[in-house]
């Protein structure tokens, strides 16, 4: 047949751009390229041309302009451009639609600028009330004011341009009409507020308040700076500062009964009978540094158990014991446990970790297992969410369930994919550089009577030729980095054991993008050849109202691609010579694939 000269293979190939270097990559992050030279004398004596001239624009710094934004980039800022210009300003704050007045505060190698937002002359589209009254001035919910279908419309937005320009993959191929279009719609979250089992908040000496100032230029008020005023504070801190805390009275993302404890917190800590002091980061002293609370499911009987960590410089349990006797009357609070950091440093990692009441972990179910989540142990910050993202996951590791197969879970954290995996599986493989979260997946593997699981701590920055010798070939690779994505080092290994089918999970579009053109397209300055083919990608909303992105992506190597088409032809071959006969037209790759993708989708058989 005529379409078996066009293999899976080629088809990669004819795709495969030239990777950019890797600076020059890094360059283009959030930035249009800068406008081109005004026109030369000679070049305006050319034929008019029927597109109007665009106005060329440098900012300077501090100068006042008039924005509109048209889109949200990295980190949740608005892609904003004076009117007729393609510069691009990045201006915390502004939504898209939004026209603003802001200030230029930073000119970026003069290819973007950032601007801080003064003032909104007309809202932007898809407006909504923010359901918290702090949201404008919090850093954590920076989108609530913008509708939630207009804040995924916009994400999913932000993860196609990041696979075309970073990941330079063809926008027709990832956004086809056809059900084997790559990119798939991103999954929205079911509930919007409330979602985030844990959150940390932290004690100040001064409390951030923010404050109307004059817009000198134009005189109307403006928000323009923050002041510090003197006042405890316990909240969030203040965007982009470390010494100044936003006070939090309640957070809508966190649970009910974690709202409650809050509550507690603040009524009772700032009285001065107590003697509690909230720690200074500038002079180094004081005594509360954060107060952690996360919220999780008794595993008999699902009900909500909360944990809540006093993060302090020294252990004076004493201190915290009105505290402790207060909470502890909130049923749902179970545990309270005691870090203590001594250090200069602000993380709410202790060196010393006391129980002060009730049990030193609680647990939360996932895809139908039990996890134990100690004060410090990573876990999935909205559970509901991340059970819809594992079943994706699943969906995509394709496993047999004949326990045939190997699996090497990569960034393994607690080992909670490897262990939903490791049911299907023959032997799961986990790697994980922080020692706790191994001895976690252990605990966990134990907790969940799987014994087919094996959690190695280990650098995965820091691999060497010996890598891959302790496991056998893996069939399935999960890769779930933190945002950095994935080291050089291991993107070769990836690409010298061309395992069938690799599943990424990315909490950073950006970086992903970027190990995805490395994966599929090779890296011209290593001299490596790309040897997947990215099959699909997932963006899953985890985090609403903030500009976080997860996406789970799907790539096969080409052989497994060439496996699968044969597997398929050699089953289906009445069907493909039917269509091929009423068509009157010979298959192309596409076609069976095409069909492949209906087959699943009618038979629900996952090949
Ligand atoms: C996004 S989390 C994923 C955790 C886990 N897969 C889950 O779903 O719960 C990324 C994990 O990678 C780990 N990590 C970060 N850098 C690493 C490195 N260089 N080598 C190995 N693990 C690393 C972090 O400690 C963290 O547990």
């Amino acid at each position: 047949m005529a379409a078996h000269a066009v293999t899976p293979l080629t088809i990669c190939r004819l795709r495969r751009g030239v990777p950019l270097h890797h600076s020059r990559r890094l360059l283009a992050v959030a930035a249009a390229a800068p406008e081109a030279p005004a026109p030369t004398p000679a070049a305006s004596q050319s034929p008019p041309s029927p597109v109007p001239p665009r106005k060329v624009y440098f900012p300077k710094r501090g100068e006042t302009v008039e924005l509109t934004c048209e889109a949200l980039a990295f980190k949740g800022k608005g892609v904003c451009k004076v009117a007729g210009s393609t510069f691009v300003l990045l201006c915390d704050g502004a939504l898209p639609g939004e026209r603003l007045v802001a200030r230029v505060s930073r000119l970026r190698r003069g290819a973007f600028a950032e601007a801080a937002k003064l003032r909104t002359l007309e809202p932007h589209h898809d407006a909504v009330e923010a359901p918290c009254p702090l949201a404008a001035d919090c850093g954590g919910c920076k989108t609530q004011s913008l509708a939630y279908a207009a804040q995924i419309r916009h994400k999913h937005l932000q993860v196609r341009d990041l696979l075309v320009n970073f990941g330079k993959f063809d926008p027709k191929r990832l956004e086809s009409s056809e059900p084997d279009a790559i990119l798939k719609p991103i999954v929205p979250c079911d509930e919007i507020l409330r979602y985030r089992n844990k959150m940390e908040f932290s004690f100040g000496t001064k409390r951030w308040v923010q404050k109307e100032l004059k817009d000198k230029d134009e005189e109307v008020e403006v928000k323009q700076e923050t002041n510090e005023t003197d006042g405890y504070a316990l909240g969030l801190h203040a965007p982009g500062f470390f010494d100044k805390v936003l006070h939090v009275q309640k957070c809508f993302l966190q649970s009910e009964p974690a709202d409650k404890v809050l509550a507690v917190v603040q009524e009772t800590w700032m009285d001065p009978a107590i003697g509690l002091t909230p720690y200074d980061v500038h002079k180094h002293v004081g005594f509360l540094k954060h107060l952690m609370i996360r919220t999780g499911r008794n595993f008999s009987t699902e009900t909500p158990e909360v944990m809540v960590n006093f993060v302090t410089s020294c252990y004076k349990p004493d201190l915290l014991m009105p505290l402790v006797d207060k909470i502890t009357k909130i049923p749902e609070v179970v545990s309270v446990i005691n870090n203590v950091n001594s250090s200069v440093g602000n993380t709410s990692v202790g060196e010393q970790e006391y129980t002060l009441y009730g049990k030193p972990n609680i647990t939360e179910m996932l895809r139908g297992l039990t996890f134990q989540i100690s004060a410090n142990s990573f876990f999935q910050t909205n559970t509901k969410q991340a059970d819809v993202l594992y079943r994706l996951i699943e969906d995509s590791a394709g496993l047999k369930g004949d326990g045939s197969e190997i699996v090497l879970d990569l960034f393994c954290g607690t080992g909670t994919i490897g262990l939903t995996l490791a049911r299907r599986a023959k032997h799961v493989y986990g790697y994980e550089v922080v020692p706790e979260a191994i001895a976690d997946a252990r605990k966990n593997a134990k907790l969940n009577g799987i014994n087919n699981a094996t959690f190695v701590q280990g650098d995965l920055n820091k691999i060497n030729e010996s890598f891959g010798k302790e496991f056998p070939r893996p069939d399935i690779i999960i890769s779930d980095p933190n945002r950095p994505g994935m080291h050089m080092k291991l993107i070769k290994w990836l690409l010298e054991v061309k395992a069938p089918r690799i599943v990424y999970v990315s909490c950073n579009p950006a970086t992903c993008a970027r190990d995805l053109d490395y994966l599929c397209h090779g890296v011209e300055e290593k001299d490596l050849r790309g040897c997947y083919e990215l099959k699909s990608v997932i963006p899953v909303d985890m985090f609403p109202h903030t500009p976080h992105i997860e996406c789970k992506l799907s790539m096969y190597s080409e052989n497994e691609r060439t496996r699968l088409w044969h597997e398929y032809h050699d089953e289906n071959l009445d069907l493909i010579l039917f269509i091929e006969g009423y068509t009157n037209d010979f298959l192309m790759i596409e076609e069976p694939l095409y069909l492949l993708s209906q087959h699943r989708e009618v038979t629900g058989q996952l090949i």
